[in-house]
């Protein structure tokens, strides 16, 4: 099936007219080190604006001057180890996780992605994330048990799955295999869950082909998230945005463009 707002347009977050920031979900992005900090930076201010009520990047306490002095309405939350990382996220308000732009091929992101889906909270997995887990792809599928989103662009989908051949059906394997909902990047994204639902993105302008536009969808999909969305909805709603915003801007797409083309698209599809 081919995505479009028929799928999901009534399930976009709606505000209560007396509701506080709180009801409106709070996402945490996991911040990397020091010299890479723009990615998750992306992604935080992508789920703002697509109406997170808090952002809050978690990092090291090494890089926190750089997030705190390059961030305004998100906030940061410095996290030395994963036992504090576990702390911050078991608060109930805390309702989505984003996880991987840039966040370091190490055993700490790793550490923090365990330790993300132990805690059961709706988990958008991305980038080193997921590549932390090419040796043993088993022990992340093993530790899925909460909703979680997996969003590989075509490499990463490899080091897990195995090389792309046929991008719906592998998807669709992706999912069974995971237990998670699989977001394939591209061209045309498909995305798959494992109940077999299945739907392709075919909006995407070649624009989007630009460092960082992946990392404003996995904001997109995870502040969406946050509100409550079911991660196959919230990909789904993410994937057609993060191509309309595009699509919309034109020429000379750059990714911090996709965020601020957001209250656009969204004026066009709720009036
Ligand atoms: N502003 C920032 O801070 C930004 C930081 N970023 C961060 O950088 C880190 C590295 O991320 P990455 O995706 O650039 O590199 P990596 O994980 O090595 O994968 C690349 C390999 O996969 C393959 N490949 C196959 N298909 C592919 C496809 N469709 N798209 C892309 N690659 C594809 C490709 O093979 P090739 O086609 O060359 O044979 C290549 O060998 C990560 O943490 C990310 O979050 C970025 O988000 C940018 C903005
Ligand atoms: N030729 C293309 N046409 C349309 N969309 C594309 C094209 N190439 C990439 N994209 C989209 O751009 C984004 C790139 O994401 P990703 O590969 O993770 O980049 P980054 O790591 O730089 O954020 C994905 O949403 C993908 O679907």
């Amino acid at each position: 099936m081919d995505n479009s707002p028929d799928l999901w347009l009534s399930k976009l977050p709606v505000l209560k007219t007396d509701g506080s920031k709180y009801d409106r979900g709070h996402c945490i992005v996991l911040g990397g080190p020091v010299a890479s900090t723009g990615a998750a930076r992306l992604a935080a201010r992508a789920a703002l604006r697509i109406g997170a009520g808090l952002v809050s990047v978690a990092c090291d306490p090494s890089s926190l001057m750089v997030y705190a002095t390059a961030l305004e309405a998100v906030m940061t939350k410095p996290v030395k180890d994963e036992a504090a990382f576990a702390a911050l996220i078991s608060d109930p308000r805390i309702t989505s996780l984003v996880m991987g732009p840039a966040a370091g091929i190490n055993d700490r992101t790793k550490a923090f992605v365990l330790a993300a889906l132990r805690a059961g909270k709706p988990c958008l997995l991305d980038a080193d994330a997921l590549t932390v887990f090419k040796d043993d792809p088993s022990q992340l599928f093993d530790a899925i048990r909460s909703p979680v989103l997996l969003t590989p662009h075509e490499g990463e989908f490899a080091r897990l799955f195995g090389q792309v051949t046929d991008r719906a059906s592998d998807a669709l394997r992706a999912a069974k295999t995971s237990g998670a909902v699989v977001l394939l990047k591209g061209r045309d994204t498909v995305i798959a869950a494992p109940d077999s639902r299945l739907v392709i993105n075919r909006n995407a302008p070649p624009t989007l082909a630009t460092a960082g536009s992946g990392d404003m969808l996995a904001g997109f999909a995870g502040g969406l998230m946050a509100q409550g969305m079911e991660a196959f909805d919230a990909a789904c709603a993410a994937a057609w945005i993060h191509a309309e915003a595009a699509r919309l801007f034109g020429p000379g797409l750059i990714s911090e463009d996709l965020s601020e083309m957001v209250p656009q698209v969204l004026r066009q599809l709720t009036h």
